[in-house]
């Protein structure tokens, strides 16, 4: 029963334990303003003080009122307030001054000043240090116990998303389109998980309709048992671009392929048994690719697994609200009113299409899920389709319809291997290996001294195609190219792998240091480089940069964080040694910074999928 097994997986839910890190009471004590948790975000704390400030001096502001409004600044600015924006009366210089007159600096805010409508905060460069630290390393990620590590929050407590993503379809050619819903995808299931949400991925595959129908007449001519099993995906498809090809000349072919599908439909034994077959050689496929590609789901569903009685139900229930015309003997659903044309919800030979059993599908899916929130992961080009389904839903009047969403994504054009055009997955990964494989042994001496070349290579090529699929916003095009993704130099993938993997070696490189103590038995007060700072206040903005992609669902604020990350360790990395540093006490606060530095780093690539490199 659907509304059982709802149930029985809401008592599953992952309950999230309170933050190890408390802020220390020896700081001014700060209001609690609603929506923060210091716990997990030292940034909230200086945000609440300097929310206080401006509301101390400018009555009746509430410190709630300001800190709405308290942004991060503009470059060598931490904070800055805007003050037109509370509506006050009064000249807003008046407003500044009053601000001013009144600060007092203390152990969070140091200094604040005026230009034009802004008010400019610096927080206190100690306490920034000593918190920011102190809480990475409070919430480091146990691989143990998998708590959600420094960055995560617990927005979504107590709520269920489905992600749906990937999707391919069995006996067709996984194409780029795919490659970017696994990739988007899987970084939306990791950034719903670190905010706190049950989430459930979901593998929607097309397993169904007339193609099958087709490859079942394909197979009986083409089939071949041991190319299935040696490889079910290359050799269904190679059945099915044969038939297809045939089925283009001649008729007969078509008439007997809609035959068997309708058999099929009618759940007769004899015509399924071959597709299950399929089905499931294609399914332990793909588990083993994906696997590769640190991509997980919970269920495989299908189209095939949409219920009759579902597709139905939502007919009959369209029928009732004089949705519905027949046309030729099909049915269409007419949607003009909604600009969003007419469409066919069933055949004239009675059989389902793939809008009718999205319909379907996702009334089922509330049903047996309950959940809060149901994301699709699916390319722009079939924006049509996806707000033909959810106006439908809409209008069917299903409350829940307002909390589906569609996360769409543009086109990748010009992927291709070295030999050839690209149709399935596995020569993706393959060729991301082998291009990077080549690239490094180029290096010889570099080469030499890697333990494990085809694992790292393989690591490092994977991240190069996620990092250019995930560096722009989603919406937009972008062209494959291998050279460029797989180069070490640039905003790249294996530039980032190369940070941490640089970031990874300064604990084997200072033995004589260890072991670290905690942050807060450091003297963080001797880490006074600008480019220190600038470190520790990127490391501290990490988990508002997580919130922002949740509202944004865009993997690309991640991404570009690592660089900004990256980027800041580079330009210390010279200056800021450790390694020959005399004063011990300097050389182990900066060890600190930069093992914090690695594991927000390691934090950032593992929400967007990537498995942070320790060596390479
Ligand atoms: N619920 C959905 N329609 N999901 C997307 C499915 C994508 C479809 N299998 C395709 O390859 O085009």
């Amino acid at each position: 029963m659907a509304s059982t097994s709802a149930e029985s997986s809401t008592a599953n839910k992952p309950t999230l334990a309170p933050s190890p890190f408390v802020v220390p009471t020896d700081l001014p004590a700060l209001p609690e303003v609603a929506g923060t948790d210091p716990t997990r975000c030292v940034l909230d704390s200086f945000r609440i003080a300097i929310a206080k400030v401006v509301a101390d001096a400018l009555e009746p502001l509430t410190v709630e009122q300001v800190y709405q409004g308290v942004d991060y600044g503009k470059k060598g600015e931490d904070f800055t307030v805007a003050l037109p924006r509370f509506k006050l009366p009064g000249k807003i210089d008046e407003l500044a001054k009053k601000v001013i007159g009144k600060f007092q600096p203390d152990e969070w805010v140091e200094s604040v000043t005026h230009d034009r409508a802004f008010l400019h905060f610096r927080c206190r460069t100690s306490t920034l240090m000593r918190l920011t630290l102190d809480q990475i390393h409070a919430l480091t990620y146990d691989t143990v116990s998998k708590q959600p590590e420094y960055g995560s929050n617990f927005l979504g407590e107590g709520k269920r998303v489905i992600i749906e993503y990937s999707s391919p379809n069995i006996a067709k050619s996984f194409h780029v389109g795919h490659l970017r819903s696994t990739i988007i995808g899987a970084f939306l299931a990791n950034l719903y998980k670190a905010c706190g949400w049950e989430v459930i991925s979901m593998n929607y595959l097309g397993d169904w309709g007339t193609q099958f129908g087709l490859i079942a007449v394909g197979f009986e001519k083409y089939g071949n048992q041991e190319a299935l099993e040696k490889d079910a995906i290359q050799h269904l498809f190679e059945v099915y671009v044969k038939i297809s090809a045939e089925a283009e000349k001649d008729p007969a072919v078509r008439d007997e392929a809609a035959a068997w599908f309708r058999r099929m439909e009618d759940g007769d034994e004899e015509a399924l048994k071959n597709w299950r077959v399929w089905r499931k050689l294609s399914v332990g496929k793909y588990a083993e690719e994906y696997a590769r590609l640190n991509v997980h789901f919970d269920v495989y569903t299908g189209e095939s697994e949409v219920p009759q009685a579902a597709m139905d139900a939502a007919l009959g229930r369209l029928r009732e609200l004089a949705l519905i015309e027949e046309d030729n003997g099909a049915l269409r659903v007419n949607l003009e009113k909604h600009k969003l044309g007419k469409a066919v919800v069933r055949k004239r030979d009675g059989t389902s299409i793939y809008l009718t059993r999205d319909i379907g599908g996702a009334v089922n899916r509330y049903d047996q899920y309950k959940f809060d929130k149901m994301i699709y992961v699916i390319s722009a080009q079939q924006d049509m389709h996806v707000a033909q389904f959810f106006k439908v839903l809409e209008l069917m009047g299903y409350e829940w319809a307002k909390s589906l969403e569609h996360v769409n994504y543009g086109l990748v054009l010009g992927m291709s291997t070295r030999r050839g055009t690209v149709v399935f997955l596995d020569q993706i990964i393959r060729e991301a290996s082998t291009v990077m494989h080549d690239q490094m042994r180029k290096n010889e001496e570099k080469y030499n001294a890697v333990e494990n070349p085809e694992f790292v290579a393989t690591e490092i090529g994977i991240t190069g195609v996620k990092i250019q699929d995930m560096a722009a916003k989603r919406i937009n095009n972008y062209s494959f190219n291998w050279d460029r993704m797989l180069s070490f130099e640039g905003d790249t993938g294996p530039y980032l792998q190369y940070a941490h993997v640089r970031l990874s070696s300064i604990e084997r490189k200072n033995p004589e240091l260890l072991p670290l103590p905690a942050p807060s038995q450091l003297n963080t007060d001797l880490l006074v480089e600008p480019q220190t700072r600038e470190i520790i206040f990127l490391l501290g903005s990490y988990p508002d940069v997580v919130k922002t992609a949740l509202k944004t669902h865009e993997p690309s604020g991640i991404v570009t964080f690592a660089f900004r990350l990256s980027h800041g360790i580079s330009s210390a990395w010279e200056t800021v040694i450790v390694k020959g540093e005399q004063d011990k006490e300097k050389a182990k606060a900066r060890m600190a910074l930069y093992l914090a530095a690695r594991d927000v780093l390691g934090a950032a690539l593992r929400l967007l999928s990537i498995k942070p490199l320790e060596r390479m």
